[in-house]
């Protein structure tokens, strides 16, 4: 049987291995079987030739690019911003040139399971979502200067693929989990969050969690994603206050 979300929580504090509600759930991962696939569709695709051409380090920035053009991420009350599952950094990219675009001062920071050099104007912290030694060294982060909330959250997290449909969607679930509980404790009220999931058997869960933590929520497959793959994005703007209790409550 899979384990709906809850249930995994459950097992999770049930466990014994601590209050914080971080799912470490490895067993469904597999190691990918369609690198082949990829670097094929990647060396035909129209989206990947553009990118070398306007040197953006991934294809992934028309995602986001896209993103931004309906659902305004980035203003001048954006200051601090997470990039999760960063690399290789093509959304810090689209960000930096957004915040200088709109002449403001912004720290952005990038996170990543694999190592990877950030862009000038951003910094990188490597560490995997699913643990909460990441939350607290990016929380470390916004709390060395001033103290500042985070305004955006960005999620373009994605386990290694394996080809069965529900191993793919629930591993996505978990990283949304884990960028929802660090939204939870470190967006501001107000704030914006923007996270890539695959489709599968716990959609519905998802969009009602996003819907207790924000007012608007909206799903939108980006042109810049290729067809066959069931991507989504869930976009949740001007967060409510909320406990990880709250969100993860019936
Ligand atoms: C599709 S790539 C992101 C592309 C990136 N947005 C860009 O614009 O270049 C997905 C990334 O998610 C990262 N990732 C997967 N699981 C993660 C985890 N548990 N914690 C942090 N990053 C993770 C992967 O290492 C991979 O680099």
């Amino acid at each position: 049987m899979i384990l709906g979300a809850t249930s995994r929580l459950a097992r999770y504090r049930a466990s014994g291995a601590g209050s914080h509600p971080l799912i470490l759930w490895g067993g469904l991962r597999q190691k990918s079987n369609s690198s082949g696939r990829w670097l094929e569709r990647q060396s035909n695709d129209a989206h990947t030739k553009q990118a070398k051409t306007e040197y953006y380090r991934s294809r992934a920035a028309y995602k986001l690019i896209e993103i931004d053009k309906k659902y305004k991420l980035f203003s001048k009350r954006t200051t601090n911003i997470v990039d999760l599952g960063f690399a290789p950094g093509a959304w810090t990219q689209v960000a930096i040139e957004r915040m200088k675009k709109l002449g403001h001062k912004s720290r952005i920071l990038g996170v990543d399971l694999i190592s990877c050099s950030a862009p000038q104007g951003s910094h990188f912290i490597q560490g995997d979502i699913l643990s909460r030694k990441t939350h607290q060294d990016i929380q470390q982060f916004f709390s060395e200067e001033e103290a500042q909330p985070v305004d955006l959250v960005l999620s373009d997290m994605m386990a290694n693929t394996s080809g069965i449909k529900d191993n793919d969607h629930f591993a996505s679930m978990d990283l949304c989990d884990g960028a929802m509980i660090l939204s939870c404790h470190l967006l501001k009220e107000g704030g914006s969050l923007v996270m890539k999931f695959y489709t599968g058997k716990e959609d519905q869960v998802l969009l009602k969690k996003m819907q207790k933590m924000f007012k608007k929520v909206y799903r939108m497959k980006p042109d810049a994603c290729r067809d066959e793959l069931r991507e989504m994005y869930i976009i949740g703007v001007r967060k409510n206050q909320l406990t990880v209790q709250e969100l993860f409550g019936e």
